[in-house]
């Protein structure tokens, strides 16, 4: 299926999942989709591994939680930020390293102090590797955490690689 982007969100500087200045981390890129969903890109690396060739399930939960997580900026004007308070998941298939994967999330509930959402890993054949359901507290970002967006260099960075339309 094709999804057409809409738009880019940003990245940080340190964030192990989405900073670009995190060498160790994930470096992933986040793009709103035309229906109303998120897609997260990346190519995870030697670094990331568990058993050897095979993608540590930690560092996919990590991944489908924030994706989730971004989730409810999807067509928004304002901020929100979500606090993960419970995360579930369920491992299919392993996940290689050293290929680009593809992370789908979307928001399934949302009340005035709460969401919910579900996401899934894709593989590049398009088979679904793992799929995961979260419950986020809404909280203001100066409540959550002492983050200048300067220093950690929060902003919609543009890439030649950035797709118009993502096929999964
Ligand atoms: C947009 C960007 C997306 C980013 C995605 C990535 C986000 C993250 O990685 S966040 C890091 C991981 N998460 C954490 O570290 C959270 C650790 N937990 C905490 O700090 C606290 O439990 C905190 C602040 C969430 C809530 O604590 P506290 O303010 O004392 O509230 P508390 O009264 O215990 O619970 C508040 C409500 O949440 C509910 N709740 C709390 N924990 C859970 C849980 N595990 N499962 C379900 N519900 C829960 C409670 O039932 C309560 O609901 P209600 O008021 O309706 O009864």
């Amino acid at each position: 299926m094709q999804h057409r982007i809409v738009k880019k969100q940003y990245n940080s500087k340190l964030c192990f999942i989405c900073g670009l200045k995190n060498g160790s981390g994930l470096q992933a890129s986040f793009y709103e989709t035309e229906g109303g969903e998120l897609i997260a890109t990346f190519t995870p690396s030697d670094e990331h591994q568990s058993y050897p060739g095979r993608l540590h399930g930690g560092i996919a939960s990590a991944i489908l939680d924030e994706t989730i997580g971004r989730a409810i900026l999807v067509g928004r004007e304002e901020e929100i930020w979500g606090i993960t308070i419970d995360l579930s998941l369920s491992y299919k298939k392993p996940i290689p390293l050293g290929v680009e994967l593809k992370v789908v999330g979307r928001i399934t509930e949302e009340n005035s102090r709460f969401f919910h959402g579900t996401g899934e890993i894709v593989l590049p054949g398009g088979e679904v590797a793992v799929t995961g359901k979260g419950k986020y507290l809404k909280a203001p970002l100066d409540k959550i955490a002492d983050f200048d967006r300067d220093a950690q260099e929060w902003a919609v960075v543009a890439s030649e690689r950035d797709p118009e339309i993502i096929d999964i």
